[in-house]
């Protein structure tokens, strides 16, 4: 169990982390989420003793870090995989870590194992790519067999069957009622690997829940309608008729309606009553990666702005037209990350944006 209670860093005039209280539980993997410059890295350093708090404690079953007997052998932690002394081979940075800590050798092979890198253990690690790095970051956190797991960004570099075996790994310590603690930015993985979730924003706890009600909480399912005759104005029509129903209609970028607030059997009774045929009714169900993005898009410190260079190519709306009856507006801000519509039958998908 990690508590940590009114925690707060600061460097100089930067507040990194603001009086952070949560508890991580054992059995779980927690996913800690946050955009870049949060405090995620601040905090999981604090955990482990490398950062002292300015104000608050964080402690590891009980105990500070620094006064936790035997330490590596109940915490381990990948931070930085690139801290590696790069000449030597990766059995024996394990090996040299595994006896500053009192671990047997033979567990050195052990981990290496675990972490797949055995064939290339007498290598230099300064030849690794940044997926070897990674694991042996992995096999370094594993080597005292800890009950409590710190990860910062394990999957970063690793190909789709090293993110796999990650997520396979982090469930499996879970299960075995370990405290597993991921931090990552990559939502579809956390939403499959985590079971909770700590979210931070400019070092303030945004969310403490489950995946599942942290979903349900920050964002809105919804119906997404597309009806076969735009051009003839339909789809203003259906919108007023949703509207009159008591639900919500927006107008999608592709000409598609996004309605909240009355179920997809009713928006098929009302096109029908209209006289609409549609040509898609489908449920959207948000996903992690959705309702993060509505939770943190007022604390994100580091967002690109359009490309100059984007003012080369030809307006949009030059290149489709849009619809100029009036409809229902646009959907604002939220992606629709992940969903594909096809076309209708015989329209050709929309074309995309090319540079010249
Ligand atoms: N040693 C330091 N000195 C001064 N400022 C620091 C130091 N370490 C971190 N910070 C600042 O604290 C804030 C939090 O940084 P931190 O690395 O903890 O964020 P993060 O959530 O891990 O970011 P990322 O997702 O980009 O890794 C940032 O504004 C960072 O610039």
């Amino acid at each position: 169990m990690i508590e940590a209670a009114g925690l707060t860093k600061r460097y100089g005039a930067k507040t990194a982390v603001h009086d952070l209280t949560f508890e991580v539980r054992p059995g779980h993997v927690t996913g800690f989420l946050g955009p870049n410059g949060s405090g995620k890295s601040t905090t999981m350093r604090m955990i482990v003793g490398l950062d002292r708090p300015t104000s608050g404690t964080v402690t590891v079953g009980g105990r500070p870090f620094r006064q936790t007997p035997n330490a590596p052998r109940k915490v381990g932690a990948l931070l930085d995989a690139q801290a590696v002394h790069g000449g030597r081979s990766a059995r024996n940075h394990l090996l040299s870590l595994a006896q500053l800590s009192g671990i047997p050798a033979s567990r050195v092979e052990e981990v290496l194992d675990v972490v797949g890198l055995r064939d290339v253990a007498g290598k230099r690690s300064k030849g690794f790519s940044l997926g070897m790095g990674q694991r042996l970051g992995i096999a370094a956190a594993l080597l005292g067999d800890p009950q409590v797991l710190l990860f910062d960004e394990p999957v970063n570099g690793l190909d789709p069957e090293g993110i796999y075996w990650v997520r396979t790994l982090m469930k499996r310590l879970a299960a075995e009622g370990r405290t597993v603690l991921v931090s990552s930015h990559l939502m579809s993985e956390m939403a499959v690997t985590a079971d909770h979730l700590l979210v931070i924003g400019r070092g303030r706890l945004l969310a403490d829940m489950s995946v599942r009600e942290f979903i349900s909480r920050n964002s809105a399912d919804f119906a997404r309608v597309r009806v076969a005759d735009d051009a003839a104005g339909r789809t203003g029509e259906l919108a007023a008729a949703v509207a009159e129903a008591g639900g919500r209609a927006l107008k999608e970028p592709d000409g598609a309606l996004r309605v909240t607030g009355i179920d997809l059997p009713r928006i098929s009774d009302l096109a029908h009553k209209a006289d609409i045929r549609l040509w898609e009714l489908s449920p959207h169900h948000a996903s992690l990666e959705e309702a993060y993005m509505r939770l943190t898009q007022d604390v994100v410190d580091y967002r690109s702005t359009d490309d100059e260079l984007a003012g080369f190519t030809p307006p949009e709306d030059e290149a489709h037209p849009l619809d100029t009856a009036p409809g229902p507006p646009e959907v604002p801000e939220v992606p629709a990350q992940g969903w594909y519509a096809p076309p209708p039958p015989g329209q050709a998908p929309p074309q995309t944006r090319s540079r010249p």
